[in-house]
């Protein structure tokens, strides 16, 4: 419907408060990570960042309509410790990009954009009963943020990117047969930046603490084109958005102030 949000001129980023008044908040995400502001954080050092992910638990990749994204069964995942009380679950992955890579990135390093942004979306399972609940909690998600610079091509995204055709349209999903590791697809170093932060996408709760890696990933051209392809409508009915002929070319959200919340980084 017209009042369904999204990332053009009439349903983009900068018209989401009028829905969704949270976007309009003080915790909001992404923000642009000015390096020289990240204080380190001894007890960050001392509990490293540990996860846990199991292949065969990637179940479905659908189109949102916003992108696509792989929908996980949580049981037997876990991620604890860096900034995190508790252990949290991984319900899901997605990723954000932009009409060239030039941009796409969500968050900015200095003021640096990158050609897109891989999230990896978790919950509190000490706290709460699933995702949906956890969402409403001020300590009720992590993500993990992961930077993509065009490079070598990703073999772990490219089990997605293979997927892609069989989801061209908004609501189409297909199973995901060759198991995808989402720990195949962080850096090598784990260094990290962290602060308190929201959904980027709308209800845009403030309720996310981001976690985003400081080495980035590379993927290939070939492969952010195939992200370009998905189509944001659904099949047999015409196109809402005055995006060009419909296609999700661009899905990421400019970054918003980080006002007087701490940032945080662990490692070089
Ligand atoms: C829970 C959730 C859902 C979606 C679609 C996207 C996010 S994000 N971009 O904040 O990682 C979080
Ligand atoms: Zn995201």
């Amino acid at each position: 419907s017209a009042a369904e949000w999204g990332y053009t001129k009439r349903n983009g980023p900068f018209t989401w408060a009028k829905n969704y008044p949270t976007a309009a908040g003080i915790r909001q995400s992404p923000v642009d990570i000015d390096t020289a502001l990240a204080t380190s954080d001894s007890s960050l050092e001392s509990k490293p960042l540990r996860w846990k992910y199991v292949p065969q638990n990637t179940r479905t990749i659908v189109n949102s309509g916003h992108g696509w994204r792989v929908d996980v069964d949580s049981e037997g995942s876990e991620l604890v410790g860096g900034p995190l009380e508790g252990t949290y679950k991984l319900q899901q992955f997605h990723c954000h990009w932009g009409s060239s890579s030039d941009k796409g990135s969500e968050h900015t390093v200095d003021g640096q954009s990158y050609a897109a942004e891989l999230h990896l979306v978790h919950w509190n399972s000490s706290k709460y009963a699933d995702c949906g609940e956890a969402a409403d909690y001020p300590d009720g998600l992590t993500v993990l943020g992961v930077l993509l610079k065009v490079g070598a091509k990703n073999p772990e995204l490219q089990k997605v990117i293979d997927l892609i055709p069989s989801i061209s349209h908004r609501g189409e999903k297909t199973e995901v047969k060759e198991a995808i590791d989402p720990a195949k697809m962080l850096p090598k170093t784990l260094s990290y930046w962290t602060y308190l932060g929201s959904l980027t996408v709308p209800p845009c709760n403030e309720s996310v603490t981001w976690i985003l890696f400081k080495e980035p990933v590379e993927v290939s051209e070939e492969q952010l084109a195939a992200f370009r392809s998905l189509r944001c409508y659904k099949r047999g009915e015409e196109c809402p958005c005055d995006e060009v002929d419909g296609l999700l070319i661009s899905n990421y959200r400019p970054t918003l102030p980080l006002g007087t919340r701490e940032l945080r980084e662990c490692g070089s």
